[in-house]
């Protein structure tokens, strides 16, 4: 049989990762395909730049449209980045028929509705392992493994640049910018790190898990996001000495009510598997009914496992280039006539336990006014620590560990105690997670 001919558009991490897999592995990869892989053209925007592979038989071009109407490519890889231009490329290569492959989560995120049904009327498939959790083939198992599931929950450490920063920040003391800066050299970061650190990286994914776990449509706008800039050294220490580690987490779990959609630092305890999840690894947890949970490991961001998920995507297009498009695995899971608009809660009904950091006086009765709000909210006390003020300065931190109570009634408290005289600067708030 003919080779399938691939174009890539962007030759950076991760195209750079995706050149030099394909051929490391082209025999192996040929043998599970069927056919042999070859890549025939790739777009780069600077011609000059070193890369991490050799473009050697690929014809470069600095225009992705070379590509994208390149009548003999069979499967065109966007691997840009963005959901700007990289937008119109990928809609062109569907109308000219062609598959795709990509990486991009915010791409999927904010337009793979559109992407998808126009997929659709074409007949032709558009893949996107990569763009969750890198190389762990977590599109996969909730898709095609876990499709005689009702998924109640899922929860995941799903950004390896803020991950690698939590922990590098944990276990050697180091700061923020410092090793964030490493992480973008690494090539885990994104184009723009505030992505990461913000946020809304895991926002996309999360978005993306939700879809396919509950056949809902994806719908970024609706998730509640919060990153990782705000924690600090302090809290990072205070959590561990309370026997927690603060991750990171995507969480988007079905309730009677609606379904929660929420990423967020989380304290979790210190003994969870997820927990001890280090480093630019990710890792999900998702819990079917019938299954009960399931733990999924791996590298979430660079070059060599990021292409692990762009070239299995790529085989499994081949595998199906003979298969009838109606028999295909739907893109978000169900069908597209059966996705649901469930109710997604708006944070103020989410329900957590939580940790609390403030600045109070030294005083008699501080604690005691703190407490008394607490109690008038029905907000349970579970734990409190309380300090010595560090030499001449008047402020304590006094920090709290909450029971499980309503948003709304956190919100409350929280103005009301940061309205108290004896108390200075913002409550510093994390919420706390079981994932029971
Ligand atoms: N780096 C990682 O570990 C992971 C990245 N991703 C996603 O993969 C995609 C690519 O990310 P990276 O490889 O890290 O980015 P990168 O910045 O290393 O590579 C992107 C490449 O695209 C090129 N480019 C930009 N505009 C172009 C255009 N108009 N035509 C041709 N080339 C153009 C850039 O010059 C650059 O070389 C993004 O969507 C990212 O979110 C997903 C999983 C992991
Ligand atoms: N910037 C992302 C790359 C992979 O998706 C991350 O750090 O996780
Ligand atoms: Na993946």
């Amino acid at each position: 049989m003919k080779p399938v001919k691939v174009g890539i558009l962007g030759l950076g991490t991760v195209g750079g990762g995706t050149v030099n897999v394909l051929k490391r592995n082209a025999a192996e990869i040929a043998r599970r395909a069927g056919r042999e892989i070859i890549v025939t053209r790739a777009s780069s925007r600077d011609l000059g730049k070193p890369r991490i592979c050799s473009t050697e038989g690929i014809a470069v071009t600095a225009d992705p449209y070379d590509v994208i109407n390149d009548p003999e490519i069979d499967i065109v890889l966007e691997l840009i980045g963005g959901a700007g231009p990289v937008k119109d490329m990928v809609l062109a290569a569907i109308a000219n028929g062609k598959h795709v492959v990509t990486a991009n989560k915010s791409l999927i995120a904010l337009h793979g509705n559109e992407i998808f049904a126009k997929a659709s009327e074409k007949g032709v498939i558009v893949a996107f392992e990569a763009a969750v959790a890198g190389g762990i083939p977590i599109i996969k198992a909730i898709r095609e493994g876990l499709s005689g599931n009702q998924i109640q929950w899922l929860a995941g450490i799903i950004n390896g640049t803020g991950n690698f920063i939590l922990t590098e920040m944990r276990e050697k003391g180091r700061d923020f910018a410092d090793v964030l800066a490493e992480a973008q050299a690494l090539g885990y970061a994104e184009a723009d790190p505030t992505f990461d650190v913000e946020g809304i990286d895991a926002a996309h994914k999360l978005t993306i898990l939700a879809s396919i776990a509950f056949g809902i449509p994806l719908q970024f706008e609706k998730v509640y996001t919060e990153g990782i800039t705000k924690i600090t050294r302090l809290d990072v220490d205070y959590a561990e000495k309370l026997g927690y580690r603060i991750k990171h987490l995507g969480i988007a779990r079905k309730t009677g009510e609606g379904i929660e959609l929420r990423v967020h630092p989380t304290l979790i305890p210190e003994r969870r598997l997820i927990a001890n999840v280090n480093g630019v690894m990710n890792a999900v947890l998702v819990k079917g009914d019938a299954v009960g949970p399931t733990l999924y490991y791996g590298a979430g961001a660079g070059a060599d496992p990021t292409a692990s998920a762009v070239v299995a995507d790529v085989v499994d297009v081949t595998r199906a280039l003979t298969s009838d498009p109606e028999n295909r695995v739907p893109h978000l899971a169900f069908q597209p006539e059966a996705i649901k608009d469930i109710p997604i809660l708006a944070p103020d009904r989410f329900k957590s336990a939580y940790y609390l950091r403030l600045n109070a006086e030294d005083k008699p009765g501080v604690l005691a006014d703190v407490t008394k709000i607490l109690a008038d909210h029905r907000i349970s006390i579970e734990a409190i620590i309380q300090k010595e003020p560090p030499a001449n300065e008047k402020a304590v931190p006094i920090i709290l560990l909450t029971q499980v109570t309503l948003e709304k009634e956190m919100n409350d408290a929280i103005a009301k105690i940061e309205a108290l005289p004896t108390v200075t600067g913002q409550v510093c708030r994390i919420r706390l997670e079981t994932l029971g």
